[in-house]
């Protein structure tokens, strides 16, 4: 497909967006917009986009030509954008679409844009990581994720939507329209809550660690499972929270509740209470649909991100062969200077890769990160 694709917003999601249209759509013109200096320079250098800028509002910036326009940035910086788009000579059939993680107050900004005649579409990849920045992105960091489309009015949006997905198939992502008060909802409890208690849990050891000064110390793998979100961009999970507040909070009185549940459980003395609340909430995550083998999704990836020296894939392959754990595919993600080179192996079951998790977590001491 032939066209100029902007992506402001040159970060993890967005340097990832672009590098899979990149190579979906050689022939698409990647035209970057970044505030940041170094970000401008790396996406050059690393060929991720054709030009770049440092504001929409540059004046040698194609705003007439753009035939779709994605807003990768903090939340609150996609609304002010939104507001700028208002005053701007965008093409007719121009999409404006963004990939923020809540999406009512997204829509809000986007108003006015919208009754102006120009498309917007709202999009929210499920897929990310706590790095962020352009040396995070990847190519293949929404294969086999859901990408949350939010469309206001059905009217004139379905072929629209369809041109958006049809630019984004290069991502391999799974497509889902939904309101954005559902969006929010959702999003609100499998994403921006936990990430809250992820954050709390830090803030709780932080708090101990005077009187228990070994604690950071001995912190092991339950930890550092539940607590590696906490470690994300802070200006992005403020915009987040702030933005879903209402949510959030009505969330985090069930969530209190809960908790006082559990003080009474310990409380009681009855061991017996205490393992069949274990046993429900393992048997209800045990079945979620993410976590089986569905027809969906085949493939189970495992992230390895490897120190950068010959040999590292025969030592991760030896592991796995000691415990005979069988992969289907392997392949080195990208080895440059700067950054490690991400191992990524393929299993065709989720119980293969948990295993294969297991083990590395087990052998090496490498960052290990399961696709969905
Ligand atoms: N990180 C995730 O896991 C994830 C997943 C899905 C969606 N999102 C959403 O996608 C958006 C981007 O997140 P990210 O993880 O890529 O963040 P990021 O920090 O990696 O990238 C954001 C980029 O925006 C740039 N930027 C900030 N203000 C700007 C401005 N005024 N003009 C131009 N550029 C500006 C920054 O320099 C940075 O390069 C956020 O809205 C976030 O909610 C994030
Ligand atoms: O994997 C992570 O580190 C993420 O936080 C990714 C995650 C999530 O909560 O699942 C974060 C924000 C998004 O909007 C979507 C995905």
């Amino acid at each position: 497909m032939k066209g100029n694709i902007a992506i402001v917003g040159l970060g993890l999601i967005g340097g990832s967006l672009a590098r899979a249209i990149k190579k979906g759509y050689p022939n698409a013109t990647i035209i970057g917009v970044d505030d940041n200096e170094e970000t401008r320079r790396l996406s050059k250098t690393l060929k991720i986009v054709e030009e770049v800028h440092a504001s929409i509002l540059e004046e040698d910036f194609p705003t007439s030509e753009i035939d779709i326009l994605f807003l990768c940035t903090p939340v609150s910086v996609t609304c002010k954008i939104l507001q700028e788009l208002k005053d701007l000579p965008l093409k007719e059939n121009v999409i404006v679409t963004d990939t923020g993680s809540v999406k009512q107050v997204v829509l809000q900004s986007a108003m006015p844009l919208i009754q102006s005649g120009v498309c917007y579409i709202g999009g929210h990849p499920m897929a990310g990581s706590h790095k962020s920045g352009i040396l995070a992105s990847k190519e293949h960091l929404f294969e086999n994720a859901y990408y949350l489309l939010t469309t206001p009015f059905d009217t004139y949006y379905p072929e629209r939507v369809a041109e958006l997905v049809r630019w984004l198939e290069p991502t391999k992502a799974k497509f889902i329209q939904t309101t954005e008060r559902k969006h929010d909802q959702v999003t609100a409890l499998i994403s921006h809550f936990p990430h809250m208690i992820a954050s709390s849990l830090v803030h709780q050891v932080k708090k101990h660690s005077e009187t228990l000064p070994d604690v950071t110390k001995l912190a092991a793998g339950g930890f550092r499972d539940i607590t590696r979100i906490a470690s994300s961009n802070p200006i992005m999970w403020r915009d987040i929270t702030f933005e879903n507040r209402v949510i959030l909070a009505e969330q985090l009185d069930t969530w209190m509740k809960e908790m006082h549940e559990w003080k009474d459980l310990l409380l009681q003395e009855n061991p017996t209470s205490i393992e069949e609340y274990f046993s429900e909430a393992k048997e209800f995550r045990d079945n979620m649909p993410i976590y089986q083998e569905t027809s969906e999704t085949p493939f189970f990836d495992l992230f390895v991100d490897v120190p950068d020296y010959p040999g590292v894939i025969s030592e991760v392959t030896k592991y796995l062969a000691e415990q005979s754990i069988s992969l289907t595919n392997i392949r080195i993600m990208e080895t440059r200077e700067d950054i490690f080179g991400i191992l990524v192996i393929t299993f065709s079951s989720y119980k293969e890769r948990e295993r294969a998790y297991q083990c590395l977590k087990q052998k090496t001491n490498y960052e290990l990160i399961c696709s969905t």
